[in-house]
């Protein structure tokens, strides 16, 4: 871990990812949206997930930059959105510190605003989310993992012995 703000790590497989937004589905279900905004990057596979769960074919952005790996920037609107968000469903993967958050909520104040994670700093940002996570935890994302090879432990101990 890179950062003094993170001392554990949350892990979570396409598997997981894809039961907990079905999760999530089965609270929002019975309401009706005009569409869904995703928050980019994070927000478009759960965005997509759930477009395929409430049959929803209207899906729209607001693109945000403001982490380089674990540091927080400040917050670049690189696209906004030209509604108040009236009936509309926001979604991204996760509220942490809640300016990303904050920064979404102002351009679309009326949406319902859900995450699949919350953490307890940006969690009053949101309406709903399934998941609570640790505030000194980062998650790790799928899309941001790879498969491969994992050493033996009798032979990661004797190269630490070496
Ligand atoms: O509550 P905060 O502390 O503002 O952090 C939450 C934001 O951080 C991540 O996005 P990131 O800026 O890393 O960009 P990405 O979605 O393109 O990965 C995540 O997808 C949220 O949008
Ligand atoms: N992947 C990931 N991105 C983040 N951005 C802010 N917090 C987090 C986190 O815990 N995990
Ligand atoms: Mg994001």
């Amino acid at each position: 871990m890179s950062t003094e703000r993170y001392h554990n790590q949350f892990t979570i497989s396409w598997d997981r990812l894809h039961r907990d937004v079905r999760m999530l589905c089965h609270q929002l279900i019975g309401r009706d949206f005009k569409g869904i905004v995703a928050v980019t990057r994070g927000g478009l596979i759960p965005a997509a997930l759930i477009a395929r769960e409430l049959d929803i074919r209207l899906i729209d952005t607001v693109c945000i930059k403001s982490y380089e790996h674990m540091e927080q920037s400040s917050i670049n609107v690189l696209k906004g959105i030209d509604h108040d968000g009236d009936g509309w469903l926001l979604v991204d993967d996760l509220v942490d510190t809640g300016k990303t958050a904050g920064a979404v909520r102002e351009m679309l104040p009326r949406a319902h605003f859900v995450t699949i994670y919350a953490k307890p700093e940006g969690r009053p940002m949101v309406d709903q989310y399934l998941t609570e996570v640790a505030q000194d935890t980062w998650i790790q994302f799928p899309w941001d993992m790879g498969i491969s090879f994992v050493e033996p432990l009798v032979d990661q101990l004797r190269t630490r012995k070496e």
